[in-house]
């Protein structure tokens, strides 16, 4: 067994133990999709098995000196269209599944509102000048694919801790994440004193919670003057957690703006955390790179363009905003030139390459209805498509794995509550006639 493919099978363990089960079937097929992953040297290139070969290209477009080549998909209405049979299909099958809890907190006119229309309702920046002040907790789910699923609470400016009627215990119980908006632009010391007094009352009911400072609209401010605010704030709020002997608490700070993609970069990993299956995810994007010489993978939730997982080597902003370019460009020509009436934006059969000036090639290729993967190859790794496209098979295998063994666990879950309740309902409901 080679290294890497240990380090799946560990890494998967690791996501069984998040789930409380190693499930011994999905383990073996990981493993095989793990060794089918052809490395570079094989010199059959040309021969491998293609299991999706371009068949027809239909479009293509000139795009920073470069080709585009799309394949226009022929499938019904866009984003929403119901699951496809012989498509993978990631949303939940078990809408009773508690879903982690993303809040955004804040005070009044900090961007809270900006922030979840920008990256979830595709609003742009411009419009959010229009919205009007939260004054009830507002909340939304979010279920895009089984890895992007979670509920988001929008707050009113100031809530009130002491207020009896706002049950903050049973809100933060339920909490994966905890988002802080802090306005730059403007005098952030109240908005610190608050940000400690929210901190500290949810550590308190859950210990758990994830602490992500959004230090946002930064947009305003020179790049000097955006790492002195950043240290600045992170400095002021450390100490006052110190002082209140609480240090173990860990706030990770992010600089954002709704006017660039530094709000999706943040919020991609406020979410990744909440994504128990992410080791494994990652590890396969390692796998797979690592055979197909590729530079860099992103795993894309293709709606809210967050990335879901990537390789382990570092990601750099414009890395990133190409990736979400890429997805838009996929999108927008899929929109203007796919067949009318007879075709979504983006199904099993979208498929892009994008050749830079600069000798990169830029690789998008459909995972499941929701979930791309966008890569960074160099030309000359690229001339051995035939691999890429058969690695990438063996890759899209794998997920899938993956994804049923979360599934396996939620089905046995949902079958021991089940037992359970109609046990809990036997002994209180009907009378236990003695033997
Ligand atoms: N320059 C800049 N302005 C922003 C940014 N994000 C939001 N805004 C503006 O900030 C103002 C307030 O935004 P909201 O989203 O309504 O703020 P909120 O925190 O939800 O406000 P409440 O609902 O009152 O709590 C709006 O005019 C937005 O256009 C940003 O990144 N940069």
């Amino acid at each position: 067994m080679c290294r890497s493919v240990r380090h799946l099978r560990r890494a998967l363990q690791r996501m069984a133990s998040h789930t409380d089960d190693a499930n011994p079937e999905a383990l073996a097929a990981i493993e095989d999709a793990g060794t089918c992953l052809q490395s570079p040297s094989i010199k059959d290139v040309g021969g491998c098995h293609q299991p999706h070969r371009p068949s027809a290209f239909l479009k293509t477009t000139e795009y920073h000196q470069s080709i585009v080549t799309l394949r226009v998909p022929k499938n019904p209405p866009f984003y929403l269209a119901r699951p496809h049979h012989n498509i993978l299909d990631f949303t939940d099958p078990f809408s009773t599944e508690v879903k982690p809890r993303i809040l955004l907190m804040g005070l009044r006119r900090s961007g809270k509102s900006s922030i979840q229309k920008v990256v979830f309702h595709k609003m742009s920046p411009n419009e959010t000048l229009f919205l009007e002040s939260t004054n009830k907790i507002c909340r939304e789910d979010v279920s895009n694919s089984s890895f992007v699923n979670f509920q988001i609470w929008d707050f009113p400016g100031q809530i009130d801790f002491f207020d009896p009627t706002f049950d903050y215990e049973m809100i933060f119980r339920g909490t994966g994440a905890l988002i802080f908006v802090i306005d730059s632009q403007d005098d952030y010391m109240e908005a610190l004193s608050r940000l400690h007094l929210t901190v500290t009352s949810a550590y308190k009911v859950n210990p758990d919670i994830n602490f992500e400072v959004f230090i946002h609209k930064v947009d305003g401010l020179s790049d000097d003057h955006k790492i002195e605010t950043q240290r600045d704030i992170h400095q002021r709020a450390n100490d006052n957690l110190a002082d209140a002997g609480l240090e173990k608490i860990h706030l990770s700070i992010y600089l954002t703006s709704i006017y660039d993609h530094s709000i999706f970069e943040a919020f991609s990993k406020v979410v990744q955390k909440l994504i128990p299956q992410l080791p494994t995810l990652e590890n396969l994007l390692n796998i797979f790179i690592s055979n197909s010489g590729i530079e860099k993978a992103f795993l894309f939730d293709v709606v809210s363009k967050i990335y879901i997982a990537t390789d382990s080597t570092p990601v750099d902003m414009q890395t990133y905003e190409l990736c979400c370019d890429m997805i838009d460009v996929v999108i927008d020509i899929s929109c203007i030139y796919g067949l009318e009436g007879a075709g979504t934006p983006y199904d099993k059969e979208s498929l892009a390459i994008i050749r830079l000036n600069n000798t990169t090639v830029l690789y998008l290729k459909e995972v499941t209805k929701f979930l791309a993967l966008v890569c960074f190859v160099r030309e000359e790794s690229f001339e051995r498509k035939g691999l890429v496209d058969y690695n990438f098979h063996c890759f899209r295998k794998a997920i899938q794995e993956v994804f049923d063994v979360r599934v396996k666990v939620l089905r046995s879950r949902k079958h021991l509550n089940q037992i359970r309740n109609s046990r809990l309902a036997a002994i209180n409901g009907k009378p236990r006639v003695p033997a």
